[in-house]
């Protein structure tokens, strides 16, 4: 492809993102992540603001001595002493980059800068001078710009043009302007500017009214060249332009665009993972690209298709984003065919009849549940072939002791097939208590545990996870005393791994006969 068609990114992940957090990162942490984003190669990155503080400066320094490939860059406002601290901490860098911006809209002149544009425009060609200094590759970046009369953008750009700025930014500071709308002026400033042909236009969209990713692609439809965007869209306020979700746009509508990135979409993913666990920024489900949604299916009518073909409702394959595959949920608003896939991926195949009997079957369990489980469906499988004896542990009595402040004890008796057992373990605390008491031989580790306490009827409701040989198996236990609820739920868990080992000891037995 023509190298016109090349659409650079420039990740401002360790920049805008972390402004976005309510703790800014350490050295070492924005370190982390650059060397993840250097990987997802994107053309620039934009690791911090050097004059913010002593530490800031120390980060972008260690980034630009360790990343190799990307152009780093770094922000600066229109203030010598700013530029200087970025050509300072850029100096290890192998490909530098400053970039230096001022508001050029009537509000944030007057209002905030308390200057009008002519002065705005002196500070940046000032800037811009000082700048050269230390690289040849300089940004001028209009912050508000889309609130900034056209006119005056064109005065201010073929100055910082003349000055020897090569990218020029558009900033929509505030995610204010609309695809329309942002279409227009971008046309107008290359239609008005006389030396624009010298630089590469930009654009670094909010996500005010979640229009970031729309205005960025109509932009290049525009003309525009680079995007400024960050991984999960973390930003201020309600965010950036999200890296993933503008490369995958500009994959999957190549048809639409004709423009391509560098981007290893496949790392997108655990890229979006890592950024979100260091930044302590939970991504929302239903996020686009990367959220737990994302390539999830739980309705029927859904399931089917993409049973039937993936591309029914999945504009690109999981994998090409780094998921390993998508995912069916079973919940009352699943069919037939996705229960009768899943039963036949998993050795269990069914004739219509025995579909018929087991959804019904499942869309009672689903009703009363919410989300039915792999295990509930194998279950309900083995009950429709056989009739398994029920060897369910109930609780008799449970007695848990605080022994001291650091030591808790626990006794339960438990009936199984009419017969009572007894069992008691002690431990720093009620769930290493539980782990310790060995009911059965299978090794359960407790990965998660939520406690919720329901004021209107005064019961608590745990909720354990275990992973057994790699699949996970939830417990679920009601108590007014949280401790018993705790214990319920692990008996609900242990009832799970007895049915399952009926079911395989069933199997073997069906096999050997
Ligand atoms: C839209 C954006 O995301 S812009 C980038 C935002 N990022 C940051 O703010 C980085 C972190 N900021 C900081 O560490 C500090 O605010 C600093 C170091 C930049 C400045 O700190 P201070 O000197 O204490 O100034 P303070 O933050 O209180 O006020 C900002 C000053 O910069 C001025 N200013 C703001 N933008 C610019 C600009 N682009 N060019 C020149 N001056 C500017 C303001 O007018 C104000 O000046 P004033 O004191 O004369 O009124
Ligand atoms: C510094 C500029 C690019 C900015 O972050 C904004 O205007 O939102």
């Amino acid at each position: 492809m023509k190298s016109n068609n090349r659409v650079r990114i420039f990740d401002t992940t360790l920049r805008d993102g972390e402004q976005a957090l309510r703790r800014s990162l350490s050295k070492d942490e924005k370190l982390q992540l650059a060397k993840a984003i250097a990987k997802l190669n994107v053309d620039v990155m934009e690791v911090g603001f050097p004059a913010s503080s002593p530490g800031d400066f120390a980060s972008v320094e260690l980034i630009a001595k360790e990343i190799q490939g990307p152009t780093i860059c770094a922000l600066a406002r229109a203030v010598p002493e700013d530029v200087i601290a970025c050509g300072e901490a850029l100096k290890p860098a192998q490909h530098k980059r400053i970039h230096i911006f001022i508001a050029t809209s009537p509000i944030h002149l007057e209002k905030k800068l308390n200057i009008n544009l002519q002065a705005a425009t002196d500070k940046a060609v000032e800037a811009i001078s000082i700048a050269k200094e230390y690289t040849d590759d300089i940004e001028f970046g209009c912050e508000d710009a889309t609130r900034t009369p056209p006119e005056d953008l064109c005065y201010i750009i073929e100055k910082a043009i003349a000055a020897g700025a090569t990218t020029v930014n558009l900033a929509d500071t505030v995610g204010y302007t609309t695809p329309k709308e942002f279409h227009q002026l971008l046309s107008h400033i290359k239609a008005n500017v006389s030396n624009i042909d010298q630089a590469i236009l930009s654009v670094h969209c909010h996500n005010d009214l979640g229009l970031a990713v729309a205005n960025s692609a109509e932009s290049l439809l525009a003309g525009v060249r680079q995007i400024e965007c960050t991984v999960n869209g973390i930003g201020e306020r309600a965010g950036n332009c999200a890296l993933e979700e503008i490369t995958m746009l500009l994959s999957a509508r190549k048809d639409l665009f004709g423009l391509y990135t560098n981007i290893k979409t496949e790392l997108i993913k655990p890229t979006s993972e890592l950024v979100s666990s260091v930044a302590r920024m939970p991504v929302q489900l239903n996020k686009a690209v990367v959220g737990g949604n994302a390539f999830a299916h739980s309705s029927g009518i859904h399931q089917d298709g993409v049973i039937k073909s993936s591309i029914t409702y999945e504009i690109f394959h999981p994998e090409q984003v780094g998921i390993s595959k998508n995912e069916l949920y079973f919940t009352a608003r699943s069919g037939r065919k996705a229960i009768a896939h899943f039963l036949t991926q998993t050795g269990c195949p069914c004739e219509d009849q025995e579909i018929n009997n087991i959804y019904n079957q499942f869309l009672q369990l689903a009703d009363k549940k919410g989300q039915v489980y792999w295990y509930d469906l194998t279950s309900l499988y083995y009950k429709n072939k056989v009739n398994l004896c029920d060897k369910r542990y109930s609780l008799v009595s449970a007695i848990t002791k605080c022994a001291s402040e650091r030591a808790i004890s626990v006794n339960l008796v438990l009936q199984n097939n009419q017969k009572l057992q007894s069992f008691e373990s002690d431990s720093t605390n009620l769930i290493e208590a539980l782990q310790n008491l060995k009911i059965t031989n299978e090794a359960i580790i407790i990965r998660d545990l939520s406690l919720e306490f329901a004021p209107e009827n005064f019961i608590y409701n745990a909720k354990l996870s275990i992973t057994l040989n790699n699949k996970p198996i939830y417990g679920e236990g009601y108590d007014e005393d949280p401790n018993i609820a705790i214990i319920k739920s692990y008996i609900s868990i242990l009832n799970i791994i007895n049915m399952l080992n009926q079911i395989r000891e069933h199997q073997h037995s069906l096999q050997s006969a």
